[in-house]
């Protein structure tokens, strides 16, 4: 094994200091420590945050691989400064069983560059018609504590007050898409003042605000872990707030995207905008933002969604939703909330962590924490190429866009997946 002395470190803006990764945890912290044998890391200038935890990747594998691999999903994550990611479940085929579960599990530990934790379907093939075999992939290998249906809403109360009894004998989650489907049949884009003047068929607010509602109450009954995916509307929030102040055991996250790209990019009729939830308005972005900062949205989660050439490059209609993410997160994060790297720790490593229980992840580099870290140089800014991305798919809809900050180095384990900005593997 390696081990690395990082020179001269702002950890988490604190003042420059050295650590010393060896053996897979930080073995020491302090100013001019020395470690013959270890490979020294100029840091000068970066900031040390605990390796970022995204609760929602699409990895595509199986069954897509010509738009993303675990491994080159895994590649980007650990460039974008992640050092675990939650699969969702919506490969070809679906990850509902322990088989699929446990494959895509050890695809993640066979590239080695992320932790990669399984989310489950909740229903067969994301039918939404019976629930998936949640205690046989609870019991895998995979060890899978979150479910969620992702890119389909689990629309029947019944189904889902049955998936909230059963996951919380481990205290399981479901993480719902909430998305009222009989209100955005044929949807586009965000109902709005935008999508009236382009005449393309709009997805309401209240098609996301009324399954928030309906399944906060649902958690608050069974007394189970309700989690929010993709919270994209001012309402949602609200609804999020009332259920927290009653202590409803729900969490949420919102999108980069959803906090700074609005609905007016549809005017471009340029598909990499089409995502799902859709892009909303100004005053969303606010709400989003505002609800960031006080907690009621507990975590930044990417829902990167890498789609091949043709399934972009299309006309609007025929497009599918979603964007990269992963590479892009930390300088969308920083953009946003400015350089608040205690709020950024906690929004996308610590509380991440904590929901998925992923133990060795969300520690702020101490000694004796799980050498789990990135490192970002907060001075630079890139100009997003797509055709650089380690993704296998190139929808970024910041290409061309001046972006703050850049990942210089990031560990797992102690071990370096990225340095000098580059994947190690
Ligand atoms: N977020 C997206 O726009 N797309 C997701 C699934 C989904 O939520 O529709 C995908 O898997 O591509």
């Amino acid at each position: 094994m390696n081990s690395y002395l990082i020179r001269n470190v702002s950890v988490l803006g604190a003042a420059p200091t050295d650590l010393l990764l060896r053996d897979g945890v930080v073995a020491e912290a302090g100013p001019g420590l020395s470690a013959p044998g270890a490979t020294v890391v100029d840091a000068d200038g970066l900031v040390a945050l605990p390796g970022l935890v995204d609760l929602h990747t699409h990895l595509r594998e199986p069954g897509r691989e010509d738009a993303e691999t675990v491994e080159t999903g895994s590649r980007a994550a650990a460039l974008g400064g992640y050092t675990a990611v939650c699969a969702m479940a919506n490969t070809s085929p679906v990850a509902d069983t322990a088989g699929v579960v446990e494959q895509v599990w050890r695809l993640g530990r066979e590239a080695g560059l992320v932790d990669v934790q399984p989310i489950g379907a909740v229903t067969v093939g994301l039918a939404g018609e019976r629930l998936a075999e949640l205690g046989a992939m609870a019991d895998s290998a995979a060890r899978v504590r979150i479910f969620s249906d992702d890119g389909h809403c689990v629309a029947d109360p019944r189904l889902m007050r049955r998936a909230l009894e059963y996951v919380k004998a481990f205290d399981g989650i479901i993480a719902q898409h909430a998305e009222e489907p009989r209100l955005t049949e044929g949807a586009q884009m965000h109902e709005g003042e935008v999508s009236t003047r382009l005449g393309l068929t709009g997805w309401p607010a209240v098609a996301e605000e009324a399954i928030i509602a309906r399944d906060v109450l649902l958690a608050e009954h069974v007394g189970s872990r309700l989690h929010v995916c993709h919270v994209s509307c001012a309402g949602s929030v609200e609804v999020l707030r009332q259920a927290k102040a009653r202590g409803v055991r729900v969490t949420a996250e919102v999108t980069p995207h959803h906090l700074l790209l609005t609905d007016a990019r549809a005017e471009t009729y340029d598909p990499v905008y089409k995502v799902n939830p859709p892009l909303r308005t100004a005053t969303d972005i606010a709400a989003l933002r505002a609800a960031l900062v006080d907690g009621v949205i507990d975590i930044i989660a990417t829902d990167h969604a890498p789609h091949a050439v043709e399934d972009k490059e299309c006309e609007w209609a025929y497009a599918r939703p979603g964007m990269l993410g992963l590479e892009t997160a930390l300088s969308i994060a920083l953009d946003v909330l400015g350089p608040e790297w205690d709020l950024i720790a906690e929004r996308m490593s610590r509380t991440p962590a904590r929901i998925a229980g992923l133990t060795e992840h969300g520690h702020d580099p101490a000694p004796g924490a799980p050498a789990n870290l990135t490192l970002v140089d907060p001075a630079a800014r890139r100009v997003i190429d797509p055709a650089e991305s380690a993704s296998r798919s190139r929808n970024t809809p910041y290409a061309r866009m001046a972006l703050p900050g850049r990942i210089v180095a990031t560990f797992l384990r102690g071990e370096a997946t990225v340095l000098d900005g580059k994947a190690v593997k």
